[in-house]
């Protein structure tokens, strides 16, 4: 189990010669993905998800709050210390290009990290030969094809493909998929995700998959937790189908009518649909974060800020003050 409490992420960016400023990419998220089980955090670009994806990964740090890997809380452990349990947590980004080294060969590639754990562990060579085969194998590749071959003499699934491999040499407890599909040729995208899929089912890793697409969340973690991160907060949480089918928040609904607007909600009066502009950090940070942009907001919103909860009738936890069921029509694929 994975968990994280409270967690808080601010970025100093330079900015002009009025001198820099601060950027809340993540204020103050819980989380808890169980071994073996899945979880997906979406929203649109900018809204946090990769910083949240990256500090459970042991890439980035946090400000504030608690992460806590099995039963050990990060916070009590020296850097160095911390290098074991992040290991159990890999991260797969969305360009296997340059997560690879294009002067090495697969086999360099997965040879360096097996070779660290045969020392480790007290192995022969052999088995390092055996099981670069064998973690290749379980991705769905043939050794005997791709291991002399260099990444650009391979097609982008097969280099997702290594990527995934390369992670597995250590064992993993849990596999990041960071929008792991975007950069692929859509189609070997299925075959990724099935693989991701697959993986879970056959080996017990936890999958975090992290997209702004709301159906591979659905296609991988359908049994798990689904996370809507707006601005750094999460605002809606629960099943994915619960919430696919059910969303209670304003913002859910945008996002699974279709981005960028709110499409297919009935609109109350005469208010128009709220497109949803590139999002700004720094907009008005008192009330709900949300209350710009949000067609249903009410008298509190302006004032207040509503934090995960749950309320009677609603099966789902939620940041809004007026939550309710909307049908949400999602446009076919096509139309986007
Ligand atoms: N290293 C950094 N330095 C400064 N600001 C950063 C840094 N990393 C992220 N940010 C800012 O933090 C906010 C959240 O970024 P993040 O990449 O986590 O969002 P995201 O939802 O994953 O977006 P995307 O889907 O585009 O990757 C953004 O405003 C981003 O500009």
């Amino acid at each position: 189990m994975i968990t994280g409490q409270g967690i808080v992420k601010t970025f100093k960016q330079r900015g002009n010669i009025l001198g820099s400023r601060e950027v809340r990419a993540l204020r103050g998220v819980d989380f808890a993905i169980p071994k073996g089980g899945a979880a997906s955090f979406i929203g649109e670009s900018g809204c946090g998800k990769t910083t949240l994806g990256r500090i459970i990964a042991g890439l980035e740090s946090y400000d504030e709050g608690e992460l806590v890997i099995g039963d050990t809380a990060m916070s009590e452990l020296k850097h160095k210390q911390r290098q074991p349990h992040f290991r159990k947590i890999q991260l797969i980004h969305q360009d296997p290009y340059s997560a690879l080294n294009p002067t090495r060969t697969i086999h360099q590639t997965l040879h360096a990290p097996l070779s660290l754990r045969a020392k480790q562990t007290g192995r022969s060579k052999k088995w390092i030969e055996e099981r670069a085969a064998e973690v290749l194998s379980l991705v769905g590749l043939d050794a005997g094809t791709v291991l002399a071959r260099y990444p650009h003499q391979l097609s982008g699934g097969m280099r997702q493909r290594v990527v995934i491999a390369r992670a597995l040499t250590v064992d993993p407890e849990m596999l990041v998929a960071d929008e792991a599909v975007s950069m692929i040729d859509v189609s070997l995208r299925l075959g990724i995700l099935a693989l991701l899929k697959d993986l879970r089912e056959r080996l017990g890793v936890s999958v975090l998959f992290i997209t702004h697409d709301v159906a591979t969340a659905r296609y991988i973690g359908g049994d798990g937790e689904l996370y809507v991160i707006y601005r750094g907060q999460v605002v809606e949480r629960g099943p994915v189908d619960t919430v696919i089918a059910d969303p209670v928040h304003p913002y859910t609904q945008s996002l699974l009518s279709a981005i960028p607007v709110l499409h297919g909600l009935e609109q109350p009066g005469e208010q128009p649909v709220v497109p949803l502009e590139p999002l700004d950090q720094l907009l008005d940070d008192t009330g709900c974060l949300f209350t710009g942009r949000c067609p249903f907001r009410g008298e509190r919103c302006a004032g207040e800020r509503p934090l995960l909860q749950v309320t009677e009738g609603v099966p789902q936890e939620h940041a809004c003050f007026y939550p309710e069921r909307r049908s949400v029509i999602a446009r076919p694929l096509s139309e986007v």
